[in-house]
């Protein structure tokens, strides 16, 4: 199925929601540009949405050209596994010093308290990625994580992108809104659970921004659980969940969507200047990654967080990897941090390479 869209150049969608066993896939047909305030889950009933990074820009509502299929993942070869022996190549000095430069931006910035905290997102491209490889490694990405969201989906306004996302934006199940505040990242191996100052103060501040949020919108009586930690491929994060009844937000959850996203985890707090700041310190558009995207279906919808995620194009990968700075960050943590998070795409590439061709994967 994949495979014919891809060798037809038609646009699609694929998709694996959390802890399923399924994926769906569907051809594009209709396609709308709208603004994310405009959002009701009855006007795009039956889309994949894909937001921007920048609630300025638009978001592309992507319509089945005529059903949505059940996609099977697990035909693949099983025998791939992730590679826990996988070492990610060393980057260029070039990509290693902009990294420090923007770090250094970003800490300016911090410590002329201009911000709380800023996410900092940089890229990563790894060449000969040939297109055929591809339905295979979405495939993998599905079987490595089974509680993440898994995507594909490709069309001329979005562009080509596949992810593995561990965190929710924003679900809305059974009259039921969830939203989560994750932020905070260790490896797994390091069972350690006395996380420290800065890590706390990162998440809590994520945390801080959502409890405004619903406050801005009347709503006072939801559930909060957390922080706890939770597992997302080798790394763990620090957690809290919140649910509140759909009808306190009824008629305005376009609205909603705009005042949650981005949240300080992938912008940054306070927003706008966090929003400032990052314009400033990245040298490139972050485009569609650290946007929302996910499936709306009869009144309920599942947004995802797009991260963990790359853009493909000719025959390469570029991944986006983000981390929170906050002014008690320390600089070579936080770029082992983005390529701790670059593993969770890396480690899949490589081995569904080395099955294909028994090639390594290579680092622009
Ligand atoms: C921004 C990313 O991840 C986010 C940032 C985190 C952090 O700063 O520790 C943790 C989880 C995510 O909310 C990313 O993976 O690119």
């Amino acid at each position: 199925m994949l495979e014919d869209y891809l060798t037809s150049g038609n646009p699609f969608v694929a998709y694996r929601l959390p802890g399923e066993k399924q994926a769906y896939s569907f051809q594009v047909g209709k396609v709308q540009p709208f603004s994310i305030s405009e959002f009701t889950p009855e006007a795009f009933d039956n889309a994949f949405i894909a937001a921007p990074f920048q609630v300025s820009k638009s978001a592309f509502a992507l319509w089945p050209v005529s059903g949505i299929s059940l996609l099977e993942t697990e035909t693949y070869n099983r025998e791939i596994r992730e590679n826990k022996s996988f070492r990610l190549p060393q980057e260029r000095d070039e990509v290693r010093q902009d990294y420090a430069r923007s770090f250094s931006v970003i800490r300016e910035a911090l410590n002329a308290h201009a911000a709380d905290k800023v996410v900092l997102a940089r890229r990563l491209e790894v060449t000969d990625v040939p297109e055929h490889i591809l339905p295979q490694v979405f495939s993998q990405l599905c079987q490595s994580y089974p509680n993440a969201f898994v995507y594909f989906f490709d069309h001329p306004q979005v562009g080509r992108w596949m992810g593995a996302s561990p965190e929710t934006f924003l679900e809305k199940e059974n009259h039921t809104l969830k939203t989560v505040a994750l932020a905070a990242t260790r490896r797994s191996e390091l069972q350690r659970e006395d996380w420290n100052m800065k890590e706390l103060e990162e998440q809590g501040l994520v945390s801080v921004f959502v409890d405004e949020v619903l406050k801005e919108y009347g709503i006072s009586a939801y559930q909060k659980n957390g922080p706890e930690p939770v597992r997302a491929g080798s790394m763990i994060h620090l957690k809290t969940s919140y649910e509140f009844e759909a009808c306190k937000i009824k008629d305005s959850v376009g609205r909603f969507l705009q005042s949650l996203h981005p949240t300080p985890a992938v912008g940054g707090y306070p927003k706008d200047m966090a929003m400032r700041l990052i314009g400033e310190a990245e040298k490139f558009d972050r485009g569609f990654y650290s946007g929302f995207l996910g499936p709306v279906n009869k009144g309920e919808f599942r947004f995802f967080v797009n991260i963990r995620s790359m853009k493909l194009g000719e025959e390469k990968a570029v991944l986006y990897l983000g981390g929170g700075i906050t002014r008690d960050s320390k600089e070579a943590n936080e770029w082992e941090e983005t390529r701790l998070k670059a593993r969770t795409l890396l480690s899949v590439l490589h081995s569904v390479k080395q099955n294909y061709s028994n090639e390594a994967i290579h680092l622009r």
